[in-house]
């Protein structure tokens, strides 16, 4: 029996990102594995940790008295040997706690709770006991936080020895159950109990003959009510009689309340493939089945099929007795695609998107650790899946930024797929129609394994893209969202009785508040940005830290009247649409209408069944829909994202607009596209209308080359925060002092600067950006320098890494 575990605690530091060794006492020690949580004792005093188990049995140079484990909170690791070494490597490469790892992995209601319960433990005067303990011994320091005179009235008891704080850790995790019916009595039994019954008892007399059916078994007792058409008090009665007994039934919430009815319904069958999907899926497959951990880049064009490669080589896997795992953005996550992957493998899915309940994802966490669910279809955080035996690991719109984190731990799915397709010897495969430059790149140095998907499955070419210039409109016919050309086209749509797509660029876009008189903008107190409008709260609101306030009636600076709000937001866009085509029916598509759950498959099913003519949205309905009556795509501002700071701009304005592009002309009608722009000659623009990916990418190269980005460099962002400005800035130039003395030569520093977005919650922020090609030391002295910010001099200061980072902003 094991006497020592090495144990993770749940303490955030630089100081305590190592296991520390505990005692395991002789009662635990059947209970102790690696990879249950446990609660454990921390340091000096009364308080107790939720912490991991990662090891047994290690010896420990430490020699002081060890501490006993106090308690185990799972019957069965939580944590498999896979992602338990996959935590590792990510804190690791991701400049992270190993803890916080650890809790990115798992489902929320994992993460333990604690709370501080105040004791007492020395007479205290009768009034206090009354008045601040209710005449109990315990109180938790939760419902007193907002009390200010009851806080200090604790501490004076505390320092007087009176009471003393405990930290308690709770276990949230709950399944859920419902109440099911067992009978205790056998046949004979009841039918015994049916000749004491009055005659006129004809419910309890059903209600035997029903137990008598159903001996041996548990019944939910909802179906037993509606099978045998008797009420819960007739159940009661029985219960109280001595004939069943009501138990607990563990069930799974159920997301879309369709698994039951999954398992019943009858299920697509594989498509007839095209030659460039054949080929595809027998690559793909010729890789599951020798066990090569091969990452296979799938460039196909918008409506080239490539989602049926993925179902076919999914069900390859599953067929040698293996799992998959499929990542979609989140964005794209939509009810369709969701429902292709169900349709092919029924009750086998499970589905992790970020609108389930924390029972719900636990749920759906618990079907697939318990190898019921086999397939997993889901946004980023999906890749941490506990699938055991994977035998694919998929990424469609590989391009995408949100497959990386932007916050702690800042990892990127596509690294965490091609290490678990590695320990799994699992082919990966990255599926896009405009890969990112990086996997392109490493697709033409023959790392990743290039597969083409150069046509749309229904023969038909791309859709033809015109351009129109808005300054020209503007000029010509004044201010409005729409030129003459998009409208003539949705109203020819219109009188077709075919459907289209609008895209604004972004929600909200720039909807504030400026006054007229003075010129200034309504700001976020806590950030340096401008709030933004929201009709439907009739509020504005921070995108950054959700900071919200009533819209104004006069400027808060000089208080003038004249305030006027600017920009486009979907809202005012729509308002526009209904006064040019009165007559067209619309559905609007952003964050404010598909808030509430539900509320984006709703809309798609209405768009689909022909409930509205036009769809207008954000970036949201730029990618994954097939809607085949969808014959005219309109992008109103193409060019919104060309002027941010971000030497991705490019890349990101023309993936969008391909991807959008993209929507029209699936099926056998014949689709178009307008695009309206200020820029017209941007060869972002020009490359997405000739539907032309290697010019782009050809040209953004050379511009990276030149300038020294990815794919060319490597890069690093360090940022330090502070409350006061000078601070921030002077802890950011002792690091890059720190850094200049220990980088290679070859390695470049850009900064320090004010972040683009130079306050946020309360903290200004500077960064510093790093470019290497080899730099070995790098690694180890960024470590060293997160240790040293955590020490004497850089007070109050946080530092954060971001390896690789999506936007410099
Ligand atoms: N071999 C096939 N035979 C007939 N229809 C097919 C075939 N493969 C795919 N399809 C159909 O073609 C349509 C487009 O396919 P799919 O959505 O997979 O394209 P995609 O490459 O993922 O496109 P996008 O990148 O634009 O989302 C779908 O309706 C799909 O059912
Ligand atoms: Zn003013
Ligand atoms: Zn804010």
């Amino acid at each position: 029996m094991p006497e020592l575990a090495q144990v993770i605690v749940d303490v955030p530091t630089m100081q305590t990102n190592q296991p520390y060794t505990y005692q395991i006492p002789s009662t635990l020690e059947k209970q102790i594995q690696v990879g249950v949580r446990v609660v454990v004792p921390f340091g000096n005093g009364s308080r107790t940790v939720q912490g991991f188990v990662v090891a047994l049995d290690q010896p420990t140079d430490y020699d002081g008295k060890l501490k006993p484990i106090k308690a185990v909170m799972d019957l069965r690791p939580v944590i498999n040997k896979e992602l338990l070494v996959l935590s590792k490597w990510l804190a690791d490469t991701t400049y992270s706690f190993w803890i916080s790892c650890l809790y990115t992995m798992l489902p929320n209601l994992l993460k333990a709770k604690t709370s501080r319960i105040i004791r007492i433990i020395d007479d205290v005067d009768e009034q206090v006991a009354f008045d601040i303990f209710h005449g109990r011994d315990e109180l938790d320091m939760a419902t007193v936080q907002d009390k200010p005179a009851i806080i200090s009235k604790l501490f004076q008891l505390q320092r007087a020895g009176k009471i003393t704080i405990d930290y308690r850790v709770e276990d949230r995790a709950r399944v859920k159950t419902v109440t099911g019916i067992k009978p205790i009595l056998n046949f004979e039994q009841l039918e015994e109990q049916r000749t004491s019954l009055h005659p006129n008892a004809h419910a309890q007399n059903r209600l035997i003959s029903y137990l008598q059916t159903i001996t041996g078994q548990v019944v939910k007792i909802k179906d037993a009510e509606h099978v045998t058409g008797l009420k819960t008090g007739t159940f009661n009665q029985g219960q109280k009689k001595g004939w069943l007994e009501k138990v607990p039934i563990e069930v799974y919430r159920n997301p879309l309340g369709m698994q039951a009815s999954l398992d019943n319904q009858h299920l697509d069958s594989p498509l007839h493939l095209n030659p460039e999907q054949q080929h595809a899926v027998d690559e793909i497959n010729k890789a599951i089945d020798n066990h090569d951990p091969e990452t296979f880049l799938l460039q196909g064009v918008t409506g080239s099929g490539k989602t049926e490669v993925y179902l076919q080589t999914i069900a390859n896997a599953l067929k040698q007795g293996k799992t998959a795992l499929m990542l979609v953005p989140e964005i794209s996550l939509t009810p369709q695609i969701v429902s292709r992957v169900q349709r092919r493998f029924g009750s086998k899915v499970a589905v992790l998107h970020s609108s389930l309940s924390n029972g719900e994802r636990y749920d759906e966490w618990r079907r697939i650790e318990r190898g019921e669910a086999r397939v997993v279809v889901g946004a980023r955080s999906a890749i941490f899946a506990p699938l055991k035996n994977l035998g694919i690991i998929i990424l469609d719109e590989e391009h995408e930024s949100s497959y990386k984190q932007d916050e702690a731990p800042r990892y990127h799915a596509r690294e965490v797929a091609k290490w678990r397709g590695k320990y799994n010897h699992a082919p990966v495969v990255l599926g896009s129609a405009t890969p990112s430059l990086e996997s392109r790149a490493r697709a033409i140095k023959k790392v990743y394994h290039l597969l083409h998907l150069r046509h749309r499955v229904n023969q038909q070419p791309l859709p033809p893209i015109e351009i129109v210039d808005m300054r020209e409109e503007v000029k010509k016919y004044g201010e409005s969202n729409f030129s003459q050309s998009l409208l003539r086209k949705l109203d020819q749509r219109l009188q077709k009785r075919e459907q289209s797509i609008l895209m604004l660029n972004r929600r909200g876009f720039s909807s504030f508040m400026m006054c007229r008189d003075c010129g200034a903008v309504l700001k976020c107190p806590n950030c340096d940005i401008s709030l933004t409008l929201h009709m439907d709260t009739h509020t504005m609101k921070c995108h950054y830290c959700g900071h919200e306030e009533p819209i104004p009636y006069e400027c808060p600076n000089c208080h003038s009247r004249k305030i006027r709000y600017y920009g486009t937001g979907t809202e005012k866009v729509e308002q526009e649409l209904h006064q040019l085509l009165p007559q067209a029916r619309i559905i609007r598509m952003d964050v404010d209408t598909t808030k509430r759950k539900g509320m984006h498959a709703k809309l798609l099913r209405q768009f689909g069944q022909h409930q509205a003519d036009i769809l207008l949205g954000t970036q949201m309905i730029a990618k994954g829909l097939d809607f085949p009556n969808v014959t005219l795509v309109g992008v109103l501002n193409a060019d919104t994202g060309l002027g941010l700071p971000d030497f991705r701009a490019s890349e990101r304005t023309f993936d969008l607009l391909s991807q959008v592009s993209g929507r029209a002309g699936r099926a056998n009608k014949q689709g178009e596209v307008v695009i309206q722009t200020y820029n017209p000659d941007h060869y972002a623009i020009q490359d997405a209308k000739n539907h032309n990916y290697d010019q782009f990418f050809n040209q953004e190269m050379a511009l990276r080359h030149q300038a020294g980005y990815p794919p060319y460099y490597y890069t690093v962002r360090l940022m330090a925060s502070h409350p006061e400005e000078a601070q921030a800035a002077k802890a950011m130039v002792r690091i890059y002092e720190q850094l200049r003395r220990g980088i290679a030569p070859s390695t470049i520093l850009l900064g320090p600067t004010p972040r683009a977005i130079a306050r946020m919650k309360r903290r200004y922020y500077y960064q510093i950006v790093i470019k290497y090609k080899k730099d070995p030391q790098l690694h180890n002295l960024l470590f060293k320098i997160l240790h040293d910010t955590q020490s004497h001099g850089y007070k109050d200061v946080q530092v954060s890494i971001d390896p690789d980072p999506q936007y410099f902003m």
